[in-house]
């Protein structure tokens, strides 16, 4: 049995372009002048530190900070401090209303079916988990927070190494094989699978890389495992 649904955001619930080509760019955009108007800001202040601590440049100013963090948007570094000022930079855009959260409908009509059925559904994404939660407040679809129990980012642990899945399992009081994973990235999907848990690889466009794992062109065609 399945007892929960754990959903990787970029190229599973959401595209891969939305992002490329919206939001990725709109943090690059006002990273210098979020630095320089919040950098004082505590919560702020404390990932600007880990980003110096992440890059071993201890004495970088924060016109230093900002060439660093742009190095890591362009080369799409999926590390904690990027990830946690990007997603305060969001928070504005969607409080704003700059920025919608692309979901596709199929996978809104997937989680509202499994929710109803009464499976816990949660996210593991690189974005941090408040950026995720506020890309499903603020849905194309409406507000999907209602149907997600929690959300976990890279604070718990890289996407693609195996421990992460198993701290997901434990903080959820769950076996492995009592999970289901759905990613769009193989790597992940194996990671997921080393610790025992069921995946399903989404496939949404022809020449993805594939692997040994189920595949599903949209959440309606995923089949959840009997046991
Ligand atoms: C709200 S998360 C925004 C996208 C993002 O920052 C990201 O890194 C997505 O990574 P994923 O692990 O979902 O592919
Ligand atoms: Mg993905």
């Amino acid at each position: 049995m399945i007892r929960a649904i754990v959903m990787d955001i970029e190229g599973t619930t959401g595209s891969i372009r939305f992002g490329r080509d919206v939001l990725f760019p709109y943090a690059r955009r006002r990273m210098a002048a979020f630095v320089r108007q919040r950098g004082e800001d505590p919560a702020v202040a404390d990932q600007l530190a880990a980003t110096r601590e992440l890059a071993g440049e201890p004495e970088a100013d924060r016109e230093r900070l900002v060439a660093i963090l742009d190095e890591w948007i362009a080369a799409d570094r999926r590390v904690t401090p990027l990830k946690a000022l990007q997603g305060m930079i969001w928070e504005e855009g969607y409080r704003r209303g700059d920025l919608t959260g692309h979901v596709y409908p199929d996978a809104v009509e997937g989680m509202k079916a499994w929710h109803a059925a009464g499976i816990p559904l949660y996210i593991f994404s690189s974005g941090s988990a408040r950026a995720q939660k506020l890309l499903f407040a603020h849905s194309e679809a409406g507000d999907l927070t209602p149907l997600l129990t929690d959300y976990f980012d890279t604070t718990t642990g890289p996407k693609k190494e195996a421990e992460s899945y198993r701290r997901i399992a434990a903080h959820l009081g769950l076996a492995g094989h009592e999970i289901l994973f759905l990613s769009d990235v193989v790597d992940e999907l194996d990671a997921a699978a080393a610790a025992d848990f069921h995946t399903t690889q989404l496939v949404r466009e022809a020449g993805m890389i594939t692997g040994d794992h189920p595949v599903a062109a949209s959440f309606t065609a995923v089949r959840l495992p009997e046991s």
